[in-house]
């Protein structure tokens, strides 16, 4: 029996959201059960057949101007066609954000990235990690160091490039929300 798919779908301008989408792909790898699938928006025309098949979607994209791109949204509303015909309905959904703000409005395009999975009738997969960094003893090497609860969040900052933010602890939180989903997705297409 063939594996069941995680996708990932994103949007990256400059490349630092495709270094966060690569490190939730390397988590989803974690999963032997689970086949791992990137797709860019830029290419999505081509690969709308991956996503149909798909028993879960990963949204992901950059904060520009306080949610998420006109890239990511344009792939958002294309998903329309499949909206008609329910096509994604009942598939796991979970999304990721990075920005260059520590916050930056990150929150606006997890919950643009939410929206779009219950109007599609997907079932929503959160982080589920306690926040880093929110006591005295805590560190920005923490896991979730940024706190998010409905998605993962990273930050990259914005005289640097993809090679180097955003840094490694934003890199484990995503891959930590890609083995979650997959593992949620074993679950899910189980039964179990
Ligand atoms: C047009 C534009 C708007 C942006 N708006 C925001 C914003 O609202 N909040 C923020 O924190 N960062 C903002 N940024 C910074 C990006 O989120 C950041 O540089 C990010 O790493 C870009 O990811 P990418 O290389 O995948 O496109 C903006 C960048 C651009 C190009």
């Amino acid at each position: 029996m063939s594996k069941p798919v995680v996708a990932i779908v994103y949007h990256s301008g400059y490349g630092h959201t495709k270094a966060v989408a690569e490190s939730v792909l390397a988590g989803i790898k974690e999963v032997d059960a689970v086949e791992g699938v990137l797709v860019s928006v830029d290419e999505v025309d081509e690969k709308w057949d991956v996503l149909d098949g798909a028993a879960a979607i990963i949204f992901g994209a950059p904060i520009y101007m306080g949610n998420v791109s006109a890239g990511f949204q344009a792939f958002a509303e294309k998903s329309s066609k499949r909206w008609f015909e329910m096509k994604w309905k009942d598939k796991l959904a979970a999304g990721f954000v990075n920005s260059g703000a520590q916050n930056g409005d990150k929150h606006q395009g997890i919950h643009a990235m939410f929206g779009l999975s219950q109007q599609h009738g997907m079932v929503w997969v959160g982080l589920g990690l306690h926040p880093g960094n929110n006591n005295s003893k805590g560190s920005l090497e923490d896991l979730n160091r940024l706190g998010g609860f409905a998605g993962a969040y990273a930050q990259s900052n914005i005289d640097e490039g993809p090679d180097v933010v955003p840094p490694a602890t934003d890199r484990r939180t995503a891959a930590h929300l890609g083995r979650r989903v997959a593992e949620a997705t074993l679950r899910w297409t189980r039964g179990a």
